[in-house]
């Protein structure tokens, strides 16, 4: 059976490798995966990922977000699939042509994650950029298109907030995943930095969520160990809430 931790994504939002290996050995017992994202890619590159994925039982997730023409996504997730890692992301942004060439880059070797609409986008950001009216005032719908075209596409889930993850899986089923960021624990009164569309552990669980990325709150605490614990508790209580009330996944 699924243990709480096994759910939780940290983020190593650190450029340097040996703070991201400090906090590999620090939390390998208290989260499932490591996100190893552009910056720490950037300046450790692939021999990390290789280091960080056998260096203990947690899984890695790389978080490049890939958006260019189909071609060269292909070639890049392709290169990607080669590290043995286990989610891989690509912007869903505006072409379909582009998350196929994702899909078919993986070629079943890593699962493939569209990215929706970023976390840290607001109702705001989406009217100043240009879409309808309709998609800036309910940005679930937008959220609910992009992650159709990733579904279409043959992607493994998609990344949204917690906010939009029951109208997800609603449409898409279960099997379909949903990876959220933007997670923020009530208590301790953790800043929501510059995520905009935030959720507690518990909201994300209760509305379905299949994994919850963590940073800040987890890296940034006094006890970044004891943060991840609390995170993990919560994710337990709103399991055995969900297995009382007879909704339960896991
Ligand atoms: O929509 C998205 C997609 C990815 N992220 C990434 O998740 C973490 C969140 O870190 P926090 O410190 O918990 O805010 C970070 O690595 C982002 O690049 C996201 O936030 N939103």
């Amino acid at each position: 059976m699924k243990a709480a931790k096994d759910v939780i994504v940290f983020p190593l939002d650190v450029p340097a490798p040996e703070a991201a290996r400090s906090l590999v050995s620090l939390l390998a017992d208290d989260v499932g995966m490591f996100k190893i994202g552009l910056e720490l890619f950037i300046r450790s590159g692939p021999e990390l990922v290789r280091r960080i994925d056998q260096a203990g039982g947690a899984r890695v997730f790389l978080d490049l977000k890939l958006h260019d023409i189909p071609t060269t996504v292909r070639r890049a997730m392709a290169q990607v699939a080669e590290l043995g890692v286990y989610f891989a992301t690509v912007h869903c942004g505006d072409s379909q042509a582009m998350l196929e060439a994702a899909v078919e880059g993986a070629g079943g070797r890593v699962n493939v994650l569209g990215v929706t609409v970023l976390t840290s986008i607001s109702p705001a950001d989406v009217a100043r950029a240009g879409y309808r009216q309709r998609y800036s005032t309910d940005l679930q719908r937008l959220v609910m298109k992009k992650a159709g075209m990733a579904r279409d596409a043959g992607c493994d889930g998609v990344v949204c907030s917690g906010m939009e993850v029951e109208g997800i899986k609603a449409a898409f089923g279960g099997g379909f995943m949903a990876v959220t960021p933007g997670i923020r624990p009530a208590a301790g009164g953790v800043a929501a930095d510059d995520q905009s569309r935030v959720v507690t552990p518990a909201m994300a669980i209760r509305r379905g969520a299949d994994y919850l990325v963590v940073g800040r709150p987890i890296r940034d605490a006094a006890d970044p160990r004891a943060a991840a614990r609390a995170i993990a508790a919560e994710i337990q209580r709103a399991w055995d809430e969900q297995r009382k009330s007879g909704g339960s996944k896991c």
